[in-house]
């Protein structure tokens, strides 16, 4: 997989040179290249933003640099590739949409600042690409950088070849077929006693079964505690495949 990001501030992306990620790129699973926005200005203050149109508080970044940004980053590369736009009015990122954009070729990330990128920009690349609004959460970032990380860190730990074992990126809390979207139980290592705190004992038994239905019941637990909305979904969606049977 490539992934373009485009950005004024390169430098936040310097965490996609370390550990599993870092470990991709070398091995040439993926092929992450940054951009500096401010490469496609061309005055004197390589000028990125101006006040909004209709009023209003901060600044809009102008249309023209991402314009000259996106035909230059995507004019080099046959595969089609697919616009990634962090915002707070993006759709929500789950885990799903990550599995959805893990078999993807191409991403692009445009890395927003101030109160946003000019609505023009995406209806423009529109036109000959895929384009992506999603959103990493309710609240408020300064800009789409933190997002693209998150987002390129849980796309990427999907790929064939990036997680050591890639069964654990099938149990991971919220991968569908594993467990059922609930959320990971407690994890222990060595050693089997530490401060006074014992390791499960079912968890040394060497019973598998025994281990299987253990995790399956402290995932409930735990989702019933932390997300209990999620349980009512699996509830719906148990029942809407029962009636299917009958
Ligand atoms: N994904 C995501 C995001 C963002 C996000 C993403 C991109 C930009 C570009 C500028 N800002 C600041 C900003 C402040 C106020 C109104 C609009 N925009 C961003 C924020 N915030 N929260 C999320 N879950």
């Amino acid at each position: 997989m490539r992934i373009d990001i485009i950005t004024i501030f390169p430098d936040y992306f310097v965490p996609l040179e370390l550990s599993l990620i870092g470990k991709a790129r070398e091995a040439g699973i993926l092929d992450v290249r940054l951009h500096d926005l401010r490469s496609w200005t061309h005055d004197r203050h390589n000028t990125v933003d101006d006040t909004p149109y209709g009023g209003g508080p901060g600044m809009v970044m102008k249309p023209e640099p991402w314009g000259e940004a996106l035909d230059a980053v995507t004019a080099d590369d046959p595969a089609p590739a697919r616009l990634i736009l962090p915002t707070p009015s993006g759709t929500p990122f789950t885990q799903e949409h990550a599995k959805r954009l893990s078999q993807q070729p191409r991403l692009v990330f445009a890395c927003g600042r101030y109160e946003g990128i000019d609505a023009r920009v995406a209806a423009d690349a529109a036109e000959r690409m895929p384009v992506e609004e999603l959103s990493i959460g309710d609240y408020v970032l300064a800009g789409g950088e933190a997002a693209t990380l998150v987002v390129v860190e849980t796309v990427s730990r999907l790929l064939p070849g990036v997680l050591g074992n890639a069964e654990s990126a099938v149990q991971d809390s919220f991968a569908s077929g594993a467990m059922e979207n609930l959320l990971e139980g407690p994890v222990y290592t060595k050693p089997a006693r530490w401060r006074d705190q014992e390791v499960p004992p079912v968890l040394l038994s060497g019973d598998h079964g025994a281990v299987d239905r253990w995790r399956r019941h402290e995932a409930l637990r735990k989702t019933a505690r932390n997300r209990p909305e999620l349980l009512r979904e699996l509830a719906a969606q148990r029942l809407e495949s029962m009636d299917r049977r009958d």
